[in-house]
């Protein structure tokens, strides 16, 4: 079709366009997609913020829905070209149960477990290269679970609705969760898409984003209702950083609350890849506009999300925006040695089982909070550049600067 013919005729559907990540897709799109013409955003919960994107030429229909319902899902994709699919539950410090991250992010399914009983992933112990990575492959279940134990909700739901509508791009925000660190602690140092690694996860978030991309990127080919083949793919950012991001937030208080300091808890020798949210968002409004043009060679395919943010530990990397507002970070080493880390870290899991019944204990501090940040993960890659033209948008300054202004916000609307 010729591009003037196609100008101002698309339909995009976000889900989770409310997040963080959600807001920024959102907003991405509206300047940089010249051929939109409806954006659908789909989440829980809407932000007020929507109300000033119905002013301008795209027509914005925000739809509160729950993706873990099949009728809200279909009704939401009927109609779009493009879906990306955001909508996730994040959460790395028990304050969902594993049954409910796995009902949102993936599928309903009760007692599942990623790397255990009753059902085995063919995914244990596979090196993320045979784990579909580069190589266009379908991945193996060790048992697969009996069909009627696989109902409806999550991302399989944006599947299915894709599938029964004609909707034919599909977009997921997975995570490099997906690959690792894993449960041994290996670290993975500058590796790419096809970096063998032995991804062993245990953690119901990092499982639950594994069976969704797993289940996004099966669908690649599916006929949909016309007879057209879905194109799917998977984009794996690292940490994501920028305005609007809860745990730099968190920290940002933590750090007011002990009179400006902050303790250093992890050696700065642990690199951490991080990526700016801007540019996430940018690499998910590209793939969805390439994807057409390009799907022999992007269906099917997983991307990390990646840009010229720098390698550093995790508190190093946050100091590089609370530093300029205000917070130091004490201690050239760990303050306290890793010992007694690893059992304040068993200790907050303990009690937050035992207070369990009467509050949520949710510290940022867990047995699996600690092993990432404590194991070097970080990328390099060049694959979205070759693959369908990506170039961060931001510069690593520009990136800087926007979120040094975002926590210095923070600090005003808070006092
Ligand atoms: N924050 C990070 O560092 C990273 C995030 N990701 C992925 O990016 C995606 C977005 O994450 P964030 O923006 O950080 O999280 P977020 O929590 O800010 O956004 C998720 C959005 O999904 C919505 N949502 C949750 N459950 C829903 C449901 N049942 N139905 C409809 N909407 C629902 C929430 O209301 C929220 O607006 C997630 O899929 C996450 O796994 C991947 C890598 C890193
Ligand atoms: C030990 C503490 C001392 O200060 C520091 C604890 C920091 C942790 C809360 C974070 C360290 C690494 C983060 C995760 C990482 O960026 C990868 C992620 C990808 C996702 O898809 C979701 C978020 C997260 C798991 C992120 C969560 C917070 C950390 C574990």
């Amino acid at each position: 079709m010729a591009d003037s013919a196609r100008a101002q005729k698309l339909v995009y559907l976000v889900t989770g366009g409310c997040g963080f990540l959600g807001e920024h897709v959102v907003r991405m799109l509206l300047q940089r997609e010249p051929r939109l013409c409806e954006l659908r955003i789909f989440d829980l919960h809407l932000g007020p913020w929507l109300d000033e994107l119905k002013t301008g030429p795209v027509r914005v229909t925000a739809i509160q829905g729950d993706v873990t319902q099949a009728h809200e899902v279909a009704a939401a994709v009927a109609g779009t070209h493009v879906v990306i699919h955001t909508a996730g539950l994040v959460d790395v410090f028990g304050k969902a149960s594993p049954e409910t991250i796995h009902e949102v992010n993936v599928q309903g399914w009760p007692s599942v477990t990623c790397c255990g009983s009753p059902w085995t992933w063919g995914r244990k112990h596979m090196p993320s290269s045979t784990f579909g990575m580069g190589r266009r492959k379908k991945l193996q279940l060790g048992h697969s679970p009996p069909p009627h134990l696989l109902p409806s909700p999550g991302t399989q739901n944006v599947i299915e609705a894709c599938v029964q509508t004609g909707t034919q791009f599909l977009v997921y925000t997975s995570s490099m969760e997906v690959v690792g660190p894993n449960v041994k602690g290996h670290p993975f140092y500058r590796g790419n898409e096809d970096t063998p690694y032995e991804a062993v996860h245990r953690h119901p978030y990092p499982c639950s984003k594994a069976l969704a991309e797993r289940l996004v990127l099966e669908a690649n080919g599916r006929k949909v209702r016309g007879g057209l083949p879905l194109v799917t793919c998977a984009l794996r950012p690292t940490g994501i950083y920028g305005e609007g991001h809860q745990i730099m937030r968190d920290f940002y208080h933590q750090g007011l609350r002990l009179g400006g300091r902050l303790f250093r808890a992890i050696p700065a020798s642990v690199e951490h890849g991080r990526v700016y949210v801007g540019n996430v968002a940018w690499m998910h409004v590209l793939v969805a506009r390439e994807l057409e043009q390009r799907a022999a060679l992007m269906g099917g395919q997983v991307y990390f999300c990646y840009d010229k943010s720098p390698y550093k530990s995790y508190e190093d990397f946050n100091m590089e925006f609370l530093r300029p507002c205000g917070l130091r970070l004490v201690g050239t080493r760990p303050l306290l040695p890793y010992w007694l880390l690893v059992f304040l870290a068993a200790l907050n899991a303990l009690l937050q089982w035992l207070l369990r019944p009467l509050l949520l204990y949710a510290p940022l501090l867990n047995p699996y909070t600690l092993a990432v940040a404590n194991t070097t993960f970080t990328v390099s890659t060049n694959k979205a550049q070759r693959h369908f033209g990506y170039e961060p948008l931001f510069s690593w300054e520009d990136s800087r600067t926007r979120t040094i202004r975002w926590v210095q916000g923070v600090e005003s609307s808070s006092q």
